[in-house]
């Protein structure tokens, strides 16, 4: 069975409830629809009711009303998540005023949900920024216990098989931190490594990219990423990491050997983590496009619940996609 068709079978075996605060845009609502079709999770779409059900059949689509749509103008527990959103934000000098106002705001509501017990995970960002995104998530629902750092994973599905696990490939962080220190950058590596196993489901072979292999070049940055990668080993001896190696050293085997012969990752890696958001972020987009390949996520890494991301350039399948990854993650399968 194919990767997604195998992610969805298991989430329907413990359906759980997604929050999909953009409920009144077109991708989300069909996403919305192929979900409730294929049933494998339960949807909550934040909107105006009507707006939703006028949009849904605008769309001519017959199953939105299998979801739970809920209003953040006007919805019971307003006042309870606002209660709590103080609580949790007294420190920052929230009042009880703001709270209100902020609770209108899907993606507050949202994460506020899934802090109640309410939902239990949320995929956005089809419409709103990934900081917009980000930010109500760590302010509410904040980091697991142990993690510093939150990034994001893409799961990248290549058509050319050659590449990585048959085709499958992890890549991070294409998300969340712009200019990770080394030991930020070794944190994500871990993570990246882990979530490759839980949710690719094959063994992470972990490049750490650079524009040096080895020490072929000198500079500050080359620095950073050698030592991230001499931290992730210390920090993870259970995963094969190795670096500092350029791009083509990390995936073609002829090119691994020349420049950095002995290495049990160069020529092999499957797991491809940037030394910074901006070139892990250019390079995601630049695969995706120019090679057709599928890139589900951001799957962020390091939160305290399932609430992962969505570029706004996505389509209906991706939103599909993360979807039935968040609903395991929430069931704890992975
Ligand atoms: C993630 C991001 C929104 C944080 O923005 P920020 O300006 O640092 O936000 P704030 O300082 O208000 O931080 C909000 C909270 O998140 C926490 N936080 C910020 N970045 C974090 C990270 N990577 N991991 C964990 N927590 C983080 C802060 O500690 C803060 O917590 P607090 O309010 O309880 O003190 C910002 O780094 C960002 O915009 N990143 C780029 C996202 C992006 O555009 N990606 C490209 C497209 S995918
Ligand atoms: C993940 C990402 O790059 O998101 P967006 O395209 O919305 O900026």
């Amino acid at each position: 069975m194919e990767f997604i068709e195998q992610l969805k079978q298991r989430a329907s075996e413990n359906k759980k409830r997604i929050v999909l605060p953009e409920g009144l845009e077109e991708r989300t609502l069909r996403a919305a629809n192929t979900i409730l079709t294929e049933g494998f999770a339960d949807v909550i779409l934040i909107g105006n009711p009507q707006k939703v059900n006028e949009a849904a059949a605008g769309f001519g689509l017959e199953n939105i009303d299998k979801a739970t749509v809920v209003d953040p103008e006007n919805h019971e527990k307003m006042d309870a998540y606002a209660d709590m959103m103080v609580e949790i934000r007294k420190n920052k000098g929230m009042t009880k005023e703001q709270a209100l106002e902020l609770i209108k705001n899907p993606l507050f509501l949202a994460v506020m949900m899934i802090k109640a017990g309410d939902a239990d995970g949320e995929v956005a960002g089809a419409d709103n920024a990934t900081g917009d995104v980000l930010r109500p998530a760590f302010q509410y629902v904040k980091t697991a216990p142990g993690i510093s750092v939150v990034s994001g994973a893409f799961i990248m599905i290549l058509k050319d098989k050659e590449f990585g696990e048959d085709g499958m490939m992890v890549f991070a962080d294409c998300a969340v931190h712009p200019n990770p220190t080394a030991e930020e950058l070794a944190e994500i590596a871990v993570a990246t490594g882990r979530t490759t196993r839980a949710i690719a489901g094959f063994e992470p072979k972990i490049a750490m990219l650079s524009f040096s292999t080895k020490g072929s070049a000198k500079h500050e940055m080359v620095d950073k990423v050698a030592t991230a990668t001499e931290l992730a080993k210390q920090m993870a001896p259970d995963l094969k990491i190795d670096g500092e190696l350029q791009s083509d050293a990390a995936i073609i085997p002829a090119i691994g050997q020349k420049k950095a012969p002995g290495s049990e990752i160069a020529g092999q890696a499957n797991v491809l983590v940037f030394p910074t958001l901006e070139t892990g972020n250019i390079a995601y987009k630049l695969v995706q496009r120019m090679a057709h390949a599928e890139a589900i996520g951001p799957v962020l890494q390091g939160m305290a619940a399932p609430i992962n991301d969505l570029s706004r350039g996505c389509s209906v399948s991706d939103i599909v996609n993360l979807v039935a990854i968040t609903a395991n993650q929430a069931a704890g399968n992975m």
